[in-house]
């Protein structure tokens, strides 16, 4: 039979990787999906690079209509990037029949909406294992592996540079701005790494998830963002030795009301597994109520390890090609007709624990009063530890580790402690998930 006949749109870091491991694989690859696959066109504005990597037997092209355009095309692979041009190639790709296979989480998250449905009316697949956590197959574990299961809750390293940044300032004490040099120098940062700094990459990954875990529409825009650039370094060290360490988390989390869906630094025990996921590895916790816990883990970016999930889907894709399109997987896992409405909380509605740190006047009673304030409110306390504040006179902090609260209530309680005279900087407060 013919090899099925793919174009590629955007020949980068993973599209780089995608064609380089397809040629390196192309024998076992093909006993696996039953028929060859092959790279039968490529666009990219930089031709000149393009041509580099693809050599001389590949057709290259400027312009990604032209691919799309190309009634031989059976599957085009976006690795452009962005809500912008990229939108517009996959919509065109799908109203002209071809099956798309892309590892754009951004468009995904924001658009999938629209792009499943129309691939739903167009009988055409979408895939994108390699938007979310890069090479760990966890759409395929989510939509199929798991589909016995009603998910709890999933919580994951899902954004590979701001572990690296993580890892590498509390190993090293490198500073920030290094740490995210090297990682764009390696290939892990998206175009703007604003995106992952300010955990905005992670929020597109734990949107899909949460469509997937809860068949719910995918909804970016109810996702709570936090970002890393926040973080002290003191709390990290303060972390540790309450015997914690703190990962930036993108959470979903169905609870009887609605859907938590979040991502922001967080204290997880030292002693799970996942607190121990370091440098650009990602790792995900599934709790599904039969199979109990399950942890996923492995490289969630870089070139090759991105294009071993892409290469997965255009085998995946390659098999279903003659398949009956009601036969397919459905694209969220959930049958389009049957999504449900359950909505995402707003933050204030979350429950979690908390690391607190307060920068208060060195006198006695002064942990009363805000030991007073929390007790007032129903907070409960877990740990309490004071610290030499390191400067100025006086001053010493206070941590303190609650039990679960509602973010609402915390954040009364927490404008009161602030009014404090003798709590005299901004207060820090992290979340904390004992992940069990
Ligand atoms: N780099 C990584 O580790 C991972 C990246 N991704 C996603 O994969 C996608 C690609 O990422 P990278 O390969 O890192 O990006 P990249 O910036 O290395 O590659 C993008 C390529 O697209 C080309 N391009 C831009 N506009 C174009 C247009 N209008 N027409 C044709 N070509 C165009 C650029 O010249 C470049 O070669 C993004 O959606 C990214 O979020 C997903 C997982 C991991
Ligand atoms: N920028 C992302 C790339 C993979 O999705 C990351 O750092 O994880
Ligand atoms: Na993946």
């Amino acid at each position: 039979m013919k090899p099925i006949q793919v174009g590629l749109l955007g020949i980068g870091t993973v599209g780089s990787g995608v064609f380089n491991v397809l040629q390196r694989n192309q024998t076992e690859i093909t006993r696996r999906a039953g028929r060859g696959i092959e790279i039968a066109m490529v666009a990219d504005l930089d031709t000149e690079r393009a041509r580099t990597v693809v050599g001389e037997g590949v057709r290259v092209v400027a312009d990604a209509r032209a691919v799309i355009a190309n009634p031989d095309i059976d599957i085009v692979i976006e690795l452009i990037g962005g809500y912008g041009i990229a939108r517009q190639l996959v919509m065109e790709a799908i109203e002209a029949g071809k099956h798309v296979v892309t590892a754009n989480k951004a468009l995904l998250a924001v658009h999938g909406t629209e792009i499943f449905a129309a691939a739903h009316r167009r009988g055409v697949m979408v895939a994108f294992e390699a938007a979310v956590a890069g090479g760990i197959p966890i759409i395929k574990a989510l939509r199929e592996g798991l589909t016995a299961n009603r998910i709890e809750w999933i919580a994951g390293i899902i954004n590979g540079t701001t572990n690296f940044i993580l890892s590498e300032m509390r190993d090293k004490g490198l500073d920030f701005e290094a740490v995210l040099k090297e990682a764009q120098r390696l290939g892990y940062a998206e175009a703007d790494p604003t995106f992952d700094i300010e955990g905005v990459d992670a929020a597109h990954k734990a949107t899909i998830m949460s469509a997937i875990a809860f068949g719910i529409p995918v909804q970016f825009d109810k996702a709570h963002v936090e970002g890393i650039t926040k973080l002290g370094a003191q709390d990290i060290r303060y972390a540790e030795q309450l015997g914690y360490r703190i990962k930036l988390l993108g959470i979903a989390k169905r609870r009887d009301s609605g859907v938590e869906l979040r991502v922001h630094p967080c204290l997880v025990p030292a002693r799970r597994l996942i607190a121990n996921v370091e440098g650009a590895m990602n790792a995900v916790m599934v709790q599904g109520d039969a199979v109990g816990t399950t942890l996923y883990y492995g490289k969630g970016a870089g070139s090759e390890p991105t294009a071993s999930a892409v290469i997965a889907d255009l085998v995946d894709v390659t098999r279903l090609h003659t398949a009956d399109a009601a036969h397919r997987v459905p694209h969220l896992a959930f049958q389009p007709d049957s999504l449900s409405d359950q909505p995402v909380l707003s933050m204030s509605e979350v429950v979690t624990s908390y690391y607190l740190r307060l920068r208060v006047a060195d006198q006695a009673g002064v942990l009363a009063q805000v030991t007073g304030l929390l007790a007032g409110a129903g907070i409960s306390i877990d740990a309490i530890l004071q610290r030499e504040a390191g400067e100025g006179e006086n001053q010493t902090d206070l941590i303190i580790l609650t039990h679960d609260v509602r973010e609402g209530t915390m954040d009364e309680v927490l404008a009161q402690v602030q009014a404090l005279p003798t709590v005299v900087a901004p207060i820090v407060r992290i979340r904390k998930e004992e992940l069990a």
